[in-house]
């Protein structure tokens, strides 16, 4: 059988994909695997933050376009990419099991959050990490910064910041991980929604696919995942709410429980909300979502 799958072009997308569909072979070795690059409307804006341009799923549209029109079987996201809510037709059949949720801060000159002087200027765009580090540092100088990952180690390498902060997950996937030099816990920088985790989409109805896909599937991220993104459906976030979820699946004794800690503010970064539950760990991916969109609309209230 023939398998296509959709990817866009940066060395992440093609690093996290190609190590995926290298797993799929693994477990389906008759499988024949061809890659249809994708270039989409996130790629093609890289000089205003997403949060300006607006709307959903900059990063995953042209793709979803390839799959519903059969230039492509399935395509392998980071999940944090994927809106709430996907067209119809598509689905997420496939969640492998998750790379480190968290935010890391590269800063080869000061190290750490704490070593970085007052008024020191650090790279990011994305509104959730702003609050997150206007939390812990509030005199810091937050400046934004889009691109891909290799664009912005550029980017602090040539010296227009002085500290960047980057998903783990990224850096290792890139076997860039020795440049992280601070892993911010999520008590300072509570992760996005999904971060961490690929999601792999196929058409509905494509029962074949539906079935190879299942080999990789991890269900404990699934369930963490689904309750994120309960929160993100719950709160409709686009890029222009600051909206962090983390789920965490908790062993004591014989309990298991799963630990969601989610926050939401308003676009300017004012009025942070947060909110955290522990639920005994749910049944299905359905019940995890049920309670992380219980969260979400709490934060809405
Ligand atoms: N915003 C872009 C993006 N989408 C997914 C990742 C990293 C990988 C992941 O979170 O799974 C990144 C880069 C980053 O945030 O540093």
């Amino acid at each position: 059988m023939k398998l296509t799958y959709a990817t866009r072009r940066s060395a992440l997308a093609l690093a996290q994909c190609r190590a995926f569909v290298a797993r799929l072979k693994l477990a389906h070795p008759d499988l024949e695997l061809v890659e249809e690059q994708v270039v989409t409307t996130g790629d093609k804006i890289q000089d205003r933050p997403l949060s300006e341009v607006g709307g959903k799923g900059l990063f995953v549209k042209e793709i979803e376009e390839a799959l519903l029109s059969n230039r492509a079987d399935i395509a392998v996201h980071s999940i944090k990419d994927v809106p709430g809510v996907l067209p119809d037709g598509l689905l997420i059949a496939c969640i492998p099991a998750r790379e480190d949720a968290r935010d890391v801060l590269v800063c080869p000159r000061f190290g750490s959050l704490e070593g970085l002087p007052k008024g020191a200027k650090v790279g990011t765009s994305s509104l959730r990490r702003m609050v997150n580090l206007h939390a812990a540092r509030p005199d810091l100088s937050i400046l934004p910064m889009r691109g891909n990952v290799d664009t912005r180690l550029r980017k602090l390498e040539e010296g227009e910041f002085d500290a960047i902060v980057l998903a783990r997950a990224g850096l290792v996937r890139l076997g860039l991980e020795n440049r992280a030099t601070a892993i911010l816990p999520p008590e300072i920088s509570l992760p996005a929604v999904g971060q961490g985790a690929l999601g792999i989409e196929c058409r509905a109805d494509d029962a074949k696919t539906r079935a190879l896909l299942a080999a990789l599937h991890d269900e404990p991220t699934s369930r963490c995942v689904a309750a994120e993104r309960g929160v993100l459906i719950a709160l409709e976030g686009d890029c222009k709410t600051p909206i962090a979820a983390y789920g965490e699946r908790v062993v004591s004794g014989d309990s298991v429980s799963l630990h969601l800690r989610a926050f939401v503010s308003d676009p300017d970064g004012k009025n942070v909300r947060r909110a955290e539950e522990t639920v005994p760990w749910p049944a299905s991916d359905e019940a995890a979502q049920d309670f992380g969109l219980r969260i979400g609309r709490s934060l809405r209230a």
